[in-house]
C-alpha cells in the first residue's frame, strides 16, 4: 500500500539547506506535483489502521500539514483545525516556538479545548523540533492527544520527540539521509 510512496522518496530531489540535506517530495513540499492517487494511499493507509470513531478534531501543523488534515477530514467528516505561522491573537490563541533543522518560527494555535480528542497530522519527523513543541503545547491545552502521525520519519528526531513528550508518534515510511541521497529504513 506504501509502495508508491517509499517508491518516490528513493526518486526525490535533495537540495541542501546549509547543511541540511533536504529531500523535495509531493507530501512534504508539494513540489513538484502531488498525485491525488499518493495522498489517497497515505489517507486510506490511516482510516485503515486506525480506530478513528472517537476523534473529534483533526490537528494539522502548517504549511505540510495542511493537505493532509484537509484530505483526512473530506475522507472522514472530522473537523480540522490548522496551527499556523500566523498570529490572530484571539482569546485562548497558545504560541509556540518552532525549531527545525533549517529554520525557527513562532506557531499559533487556536480552536482546541480541554479534553478535545485529537489527532495530530504532519507531513515529516526530521529532528523532532516541530512535533515536540506543538504536543507540549497541545499537553498544556489539556487536549487528549489520540494519535499523532506522520507519513515521512527522517532520521532519529522522531525517538527524541516521543521520550520529550511521552507520547507516541506513529510513522509510515522511515528514511535516512546517506551521501546526500534518500534511503529507505526497513524495520
Ligand atoms: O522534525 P523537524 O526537524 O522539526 O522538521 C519537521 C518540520 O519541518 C517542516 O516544516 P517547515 O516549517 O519547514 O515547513 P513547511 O511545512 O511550511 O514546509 C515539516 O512540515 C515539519 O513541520
Ligand atoms: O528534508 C526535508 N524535506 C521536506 N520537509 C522536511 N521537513 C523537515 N525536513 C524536511
Amino acid at each position: 500500500m506504501l509502495d508508491e510512496l517509499k517508491k518516490s522518496l528513493v526518486e526525490c530531489p535533495v537540495v541542501k539547506k546549509g547543511e541540511y540535506f533536504y529531500f523535495v517530495h509531493p507530501i512534504s513540499d508539494g513540489v513538484p506535483l502531488v498525485e491525488p492517487e499518493l495522498l489517497d494511499d497515505v489517507m486510506d493507509y490511516i482510516i485503515n489502521h486506525y480506530n478513528l470513531n472517537m476523534v473529534d478534531k483533526i490537528v494539522g501543523v502548517e504549511s505540510m500539514g495542511i493537505p493532509l488534515a484537509t484530505a483526512l477530514s473530506m475522507k472522514t467528516g472530522i473537523p480540522f483545525v490548522i496551527v499556523r505561522k500566523r498570529e490572530y491573537g484571539l482569546p485562548g490563541e497558545h504560541k509556540v516556538h518552532q525549531k527545525t533543522g533549517y529554520s525557527e518560527n513562532e506557531l499559533y494555535i487556536n480552536g482546541l479545548n480541554k479534553d478535545d480528542n485529537v489527532l495530530l497530522i504532519d507531513d515529516v519527523v526530521s529532528t523532532g523540533g516541530t512535533i515536540t513543541s506543538v504536543i507540549k503545547a497541545l499537553d498544556q491545552i489539556g487536549v487528549n492527544l489520540v494519535y499523532t502521525i506522520v507519513p515521512i520519519e527522517k532520521d532519529d528526531g522522531r525517538i527524541n520527540a516521543e521520550h520529550n513528550t511521552g507520547h507516541n508518534i506513529d510513522t509510515l515510511v522511515k528514511i535516512k539521509m546517506v551521501d546526500g541521497k534518500v534511503t529507505i529504513v526497513d524495520d
